[in-house]
């Protein structure tokens, strides 16, 4: 801020500023189009534990941990938990017990389920009577190679897919979220170009996803690189239909999430005690923590209608089903057991 002493600063409102010091009137403006220090009042989280978090274990978790694991998350103040994917066995054994999970739930009137459907396949799976799923999520790739090892298909093609799934959703009155993976950058290409995930983003948001949910699925992203991504994805998306997706594989994950938060995303994707990883995505670490996303949004004044303690006991649930010691720095800090 230039030679502005301190004290002026902190006495003069903006307006008195740019006045007085016309020159300062850029930064004023720039400082308000980023959104900084502007934060939205309510931030809501999507759960991802029991798909996101769950889908990449050794082991087959016993579908009766997984019901457990949703009607405890159910009970914390969530307005959304995203189930479980109505994906190929073959291709992802973890998810294969899709429909007793969601007939094995308690579903709370309060709280969305939903699942990923990733062509008319899943989508009749998940929304037929034995399932009852009532909303779904597809889930497409900023990254040509990402999309051909995760879904089997290019971008164009998985384009189609989601179209037609959309289409038999609309009949259906069924929302449907859109993922754009590889956002900030693809295990196989590195780096993508944010014209890139604007253009996928815009695709989904036109296609007529109420949602789109920007993946740092390596959790390569930095600061820098989301509010780049960002400034270009909000060009062609509003903000209001866009979510966060981060993977903490460098630590930058709550960093990143507060810089979408100044750029006026409220909705932040994260799944308790950190679990996760995608199987297509070889070295991505888990999803941000539901507590730790809690706790810095919490001691921000941001509400989440979520129950910190409460989130922090089922990520004490999970992890002793599992065998494994949390990722969530904030349950490890309040002493969680393992
Ligand atoms: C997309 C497919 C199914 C295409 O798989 P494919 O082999 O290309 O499909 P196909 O249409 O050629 O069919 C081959 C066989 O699969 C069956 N099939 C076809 N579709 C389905 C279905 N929906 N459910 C069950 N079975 C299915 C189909 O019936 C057939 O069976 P067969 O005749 O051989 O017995 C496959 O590639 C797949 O399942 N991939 C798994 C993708 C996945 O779950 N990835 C992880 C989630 S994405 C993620 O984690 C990222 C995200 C969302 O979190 C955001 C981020 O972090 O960035």
């Amino acid at each position: 801020m230039g030679n502005v002493p301190t004290t002026v600063k902190h006495c003069l409102s903006h307006e008195q500023l740019a006045r007085d010091y016309p020159w300062l009137k850029r930064w004023l403006v720039e400082e308000k189009s980023l959104g900084a220090h502007e934060y939205p009042e309510f931030v809501k989280i999507v759960e991802v534990g029991p798909r996101d978090g769950l889908q990449n274990e050794k082991e087959i978790v016993p579908t009766e941990v997984k019901v457990q694991l949703i009607d405890r998350l159910s009970d914390t103040g969530l307005s959304v938990i995203e189930a479980t994917s109505f994906v190929s066995s073959k291709w992802v054994p973890q998810m294969a017990d899709h429909t007793e999970v969601l007939q094995g739930i308690r579903k709370s009137p309060n709280v969305r389920y939903p699942v990923l459907t990733p062509n008319m396949h899943g989508f009749q799976n998940a929304v037929s009577l034995a399932a009852g799923a009532t909303e779904v999520a597809v889930f497409g790739s900023a990254s040509e190679t990402f999309s051909r090892k995760n879904i089997n298909c290019s971008i164009d093609e998985s384009m189609l897919r989601f179209e037609e799934v959309l289409n038999a959703a609309k009949d259906q009155q069924i929302p449907v979220r859109g993922y754009v993976s590889c956002a900030l950058g693809c295990p196989h290409e590195g780096p993508i170009d944010p014209s890139k995930v604007t253009e996928v983003a815009k695709r989904l948001y036109e296609m007529g996803c109420y949602e789109v949910s920007l993946g740092d699925t390596v959790g390569v992203g930095t600061p820098g690189s989301m509010a780049a991504m960002l400034r270009s994805v909000t060009r062609e998306v509003p903000c209001r239909a866009l979510a966060v997706h981060c993977h903490d594989t460098y630590g930058q994950a709550l960093a990143n999430i507060l810089t979408a938060l100044q750029m006026g995303v409220c909705v932040v994707d994260s799944a308790v005690a950190g679990l996760g990883g995608c199987p297509y995505a070889q070295g991505s670490s888990g999803n941000v923590s539901t507590e730790d996303v809690l706790y810095m949004l919490h001691g921000m004044g941001i509400q989440t209608g979520v129950d910190l303690s409460k989130m922090i006991a089922v990520g004490d649930f999970i992890c002793h089903s599992l065998n494994r010691k949390t990722n969530s720095r904030v349950a490890q800090a309040r002493g969680s057991q393992l």
